[in-house]
């Protein structure tokens, strides 16, 4: 039997049942398109918004036991085939030393953001992410053992561009107009931060996966407000040197190799240099359309998503024609099924299932025709 200590030690996990997402990833056969989505444990869903309610969002990343019972609720309900564990990018700022709070209604907020390289002296040189961190890898571990090998748990990281623009912003912005203003005025400061964060993501990421995460995604959430040019600088030297030193540290560590994923999310622009850094799998966003992200890709990747989150406003007849030309656009090769980001507030639940459920009837006869 369980007891209760051996829920938080990395080892003796329930084997996986359905490896289909992790196949996918891997541009293996499959049976069916995996399917999972973005924020899908989320405020959509009442037992969330109950579970969430009256709590701090950062305190309740600090309790394994709340970020397991997140993670695990919209798995009894739909039949996704991978799960996130629940956390925040914005945990490694607060690892480096920065005070971060969600204010609800307005999302994340920096108190005390950077203004200039003179406040790079504020955030620590060395981070140690088992100390700072643990709680993440704490969440991972229990719930691997408790999601029982129904389906693989992925793990994730903010990309350094991502987090340096909220550590300069202190917040979501329309322009990031701040955090740019470094990379055009302070470009040694900003690739010093830049490099600073891709330290602690490689450490944090490789402290994931010993916890007992199966695949890795990156967000590259701001991606959209670089050009070509600021994101061959700023953002993809750093995301190639994630997915190097990762793979290399959990070779290193005799550990099983885990297929990494990135989303730069409004990246179009980067395609092909995306497909080209390191990453098993990229995730794309709705301003895309599959067939000529394939052809730009060349089949040197999988990909991931990318229907549009609104979409789940449609009627349940129209959101199954719409995954419907989204499979035959993507192929049945080396393709994971999502939206092009996370779910909204308002979504109904309901429409998610549909969404699932499509996939899987859509690619199982898109399969058998093939
Ligand atoms: C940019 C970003 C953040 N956080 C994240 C990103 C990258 C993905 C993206 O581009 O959306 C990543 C993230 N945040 C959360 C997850 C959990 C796993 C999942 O996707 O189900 C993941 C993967 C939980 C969360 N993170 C947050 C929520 C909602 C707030 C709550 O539960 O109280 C959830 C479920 C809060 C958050 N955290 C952040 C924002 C912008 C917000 C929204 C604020 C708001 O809408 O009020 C920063």
């Amino acid at each position: 039997m369980m007891d209760k200590d051996s829920l938080i030690l990395p080892k003796d996990f329930p084997e996986l049942k359905n490896d289909t997402f992790l196949r996918a990833a891997r541009g293996e056969e499959v049976e069916h398109i995996p399917v999972w989505c973005m924020r899908q444990a989320g405020r959509y869903l009442p037992e969330f918004r109950e579970s969430r309610a009256g709590k701090d969002f950062f305190e309740t990343c600090r309790s394994p036991e709340a970020c397991c019972e997140l993670t695990l609720q919209p798995l009894r309900r739909f039949p996704f085939d991978a799960s996130i564990i629940f956390s925040d990018i914005l945990v490694v700022p607060q690892a480096m030393g920065m005070d971060v709070e969600m204010t609800p209604g307005k999302g994340p907020t920096f108190p005390e953001p950077l203004k200039d390289p003179e406040d790079l002296k504020r955030l620590k040189t060395k981070v140690d992410v088992s100390s700072e961190l643990g709680y993440v890898f704490k969440a991972i571990t229990l719930t691997r053992h408790r999601i029982e090998g129904k389906v693989p748990l992925i793990g994730f990281t903010g990309a350094p561009w991502t987090l340096m623009s909220y550590m300069i912003e202190g917040g979501g912005s329309p322009t990031h107009s701040k955090a740019k203003r470094w990379l055009y005025r302070y470009p040694e400061a900003s690739h010093k931060l830049l490099s600073q964060l891709t330290d602690v993501i490689v450490d944090y990421l490789l402290g994931q996966v010993k916890a007992g995460a199966q695949a890795l995604q990156v967000f590259e959430s701001h991606a959209g407000c670089l050009g070509p040019v600021e994101f061959k600088e700023f953002s993809l030297p750093y995301l190639r040197d994630i997915a190097r030193r990762v793979k290399d540290k959990i070779k290193l560590s005799g550990l099983d190799s885990v297929p990494m994923m990135v989303f730069a999310k409004d990246g179009h622009y980067g395609l092909e240099d995306l497909a080209d850094s390191g990453y098993e799998v990229v995730s794309l966003d709705w301003t895309i359309d599959p067939c000529s992200a394939r052809l730009r890709t060349g089949g040197k990747v999988s990909l991931q998503g990318n229907m549009d989150p609104c979409a789940l406003y449609a009627t349940k007849e129209r959101i199954s024609e719409i995954v419907k030309k989204m499979l035959e656009g993507f192929g049945m090769k080396g393709y994971i099924a999502n939206l092009g980001h996370g779910l909204y507030p308002d979504m109904d639940p309901e429409n998610v299932g549909a969404f699932v459920e499509a996939v899987h009837t859509h690619s199982r006869q898109l399969l058998k025709s093939n």
